[in-house]
């Protein structure tokens, strides 16, 4: 099949949080399976100096009254194509934000729409988030182009329509209030990135006021878990940490947990429990019930406690002050580093990820890569990634707790520092949770079903993709 994914973010070239990640990698795997998948992102201007690209454009356009150009480059390390959006307005300095976003992503869906009708002709556009939102429902108009549109988070829903309509040509037949709700009317198939946020996403409490809608359309959305990129999340082969290990070498781990203490100027202590948080700074991540609980866990515990991540400023500074009153216990790097995220990944014990609402969350998938137990509120794909722990029958990933409360989370946190003391059942937890699949190649195979069904083919894989899949899946490890 012929695939053109859009989207705001791919990693490694442009990455804020996890649709980065997946965009970046999920075509990797249809491409390993047999399919021409090919990418379309904005041309950044940090992009030049991450890889090569040609200075003559591949095709030029024009979209809202102004000009553009396309520069095709590959995905790093890869035969797949990458389409750049080259316009000035996609500068060095951002990815997201700034007065004019909602006219920036508009702009670029229209120049996606227009590079799919005029140079390059998919069968399937792949869309993501809101920043893609307006091709499924330009695209109506053309039935040998389908549109699938994944849902990454709900709560970013893009521009209202009367401000689309004074940007842009919304077509006689749109509907929705802004362009998340119009693409998920229009689109082909929609996705989500975990079965139980797709249900969850269906009831006021997640649906962000889209629940109605959803919930009319269900038949047509389906929730597909994410995986990560295991080739370059690998704890055996990742260079950016300071001791490669794998599960049955765990004892080299304890020098990546010395290395991030002398990094982030933690006391060194092997036997303090080493707490890692690695998140957007939002109030999805759940940054206020650790706000609450903070104090109390460090006077209760010798924990130590390692976050990185940037976001609103109110958290940056609130965790701040409280990093200064826990001096060698506590350190906040108010930065985005991916180097930086694998080390803290593969050198703290445990990793808290209390998030209020998860679409599906990889952090939590690339801490138990690393052998890294991740402490989650059992919400949307956090329910289907990480399960409890059992010491007596020896079963369960992580810690898991349910209300959305600072004690159950708290409660949790002091379940992980008590369980980190039985080192020989620690282990095991390790590498249960290590030996979980992370990959991307079941998904794969439940999107490629999904692609099926918008060309109104069969939605079933046939035996030569099962059998692909399993070998694939096998020798992952
Ligand atoms: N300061 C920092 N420095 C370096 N790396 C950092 C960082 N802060 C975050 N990251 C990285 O960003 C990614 C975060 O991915 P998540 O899926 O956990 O959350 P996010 O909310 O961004 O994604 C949304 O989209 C994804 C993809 O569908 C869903 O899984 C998720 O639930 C949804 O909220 C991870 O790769 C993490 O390592």
């Amino acid at each position: 099949m012929k695939i053109l994914f859009v989207a705001a973010e791919v990693s490694p070239l442009a990455k804020v949080g996890g649709m980065g990640d997946v965009v970046g990698s999920l075509p990797k795997v249809l491409h390993q399976l047999g399919h021409d998948v090919r990418v379309f992102m904005p041309y950044y201007g940090f992009i030049s100096d991450k890889i090569d690209v040609p200075l003559e454009p591949v095709w030029k356009g024009e979209a809202m009254f102004q000009q553009f150009a396309v520069y095709q480059a590959n995905l790093p390390d890869t035969d797949i194509p990458l389409y750049l959006f080259g316009h000035p307005v996609f500068d060095s300095r951002r990815i997201y934000g700034g007065e004019d976003e909602a006219w920036r992503f508009t702009f670029f869906s229209n120049g996606a729409a227009e590079f799919a009708w005029n140079h390059w002709k998919p069968e399937i556009i792949h869309c993501h988030d809101w920043h893609t939102g307006m091709i499924p429902v330009w695209m109506h108009q053309s039935p040998d182009i389908a549109t699938v549109f994944t849902i990454h988070n709900l709560a970013y829903q893009g521009p209202w329509r009367a401000l689309l309509e004074s940007m842009t040509w919304c077509p006689w037949y749109m509907q929705g209030d802004n362009v998340m709700a119009a693409a998920i009317q229009f689109a082909n198939r929609v996705t989500t990135v975990s079965p139980t946020y797709a249900q969850q996403i269906q009831t006021p409490a997640y649906g962000e006021k889209l629940e109605g809608l959803l919930s009319y359309l269900s038949g047509n959305l389906v929730g597909i878990l994410n995986g990560i990129d295991t080739e370059t999340y690998n704890p055996a082969e990742d260079r950016f940490i300071s001791s490669a290990f794998d599960a049955e070498s765990l004892d080299k781990r304890v020098k990546n947990k010395i290395a991030i203490q002398e990094e982030t100027g933690l006391e060194i202590n092997r036997n303090a429990m080493l707490v890692g948080i690695v998140a957007r700074l939002v109030e999805q991540k759940g940054i206020d019930l650790v706000i609450q609980i903070l104090d109390r866990f460090m006077s209760y515990t010798d924990s130590q406690l390692i976050i990185l991540g940037t976001g609103d400023r109110h958290y940056e500074t609130q965790l701040w002050q409280m990093a200064s009153r826990f001096p060698g216990r506590m350190a906040v790097q108010l930065l985005h580093n991916d180097a930086l995220s694998r080390r803290v990944y593969a050198g703290a014990d445990v990793f808290l990820m209390p998030s209020r609402f998860e679409p599906c969350g990889l952090s939590q998938l690339m801490a138990m890569r690393y052998g890294c137990i991740p402490i989650v509120r059992r919400t949307g794909g956090l329910v289907d990634t990480v399960s409890f722990y059992d010491p007596i029958n020896e079963a369960g990933t992580g810690y898991c707790f349910d209300r959305y409360e600072p004690l159950d989370c708290f409660t949790a946190m002091v379940r992980a520092w008590e369980g980190f003391r039985f080192k020989a059942d620690w282990q095991k937890l390790q590498q249960r949770a290590m030996g979980a699949d992370f990959s991307w190649y079941r998904s794969a195979g439940e999107y490629i079903k999904v692609y099926k069904g918008v060309l109104g083919k069969p939605q079933e894989l046939s035996p030569m993709e099962e059998e692909k899949i399993a070998k694939l899946t096998a020798s992952y490890r």
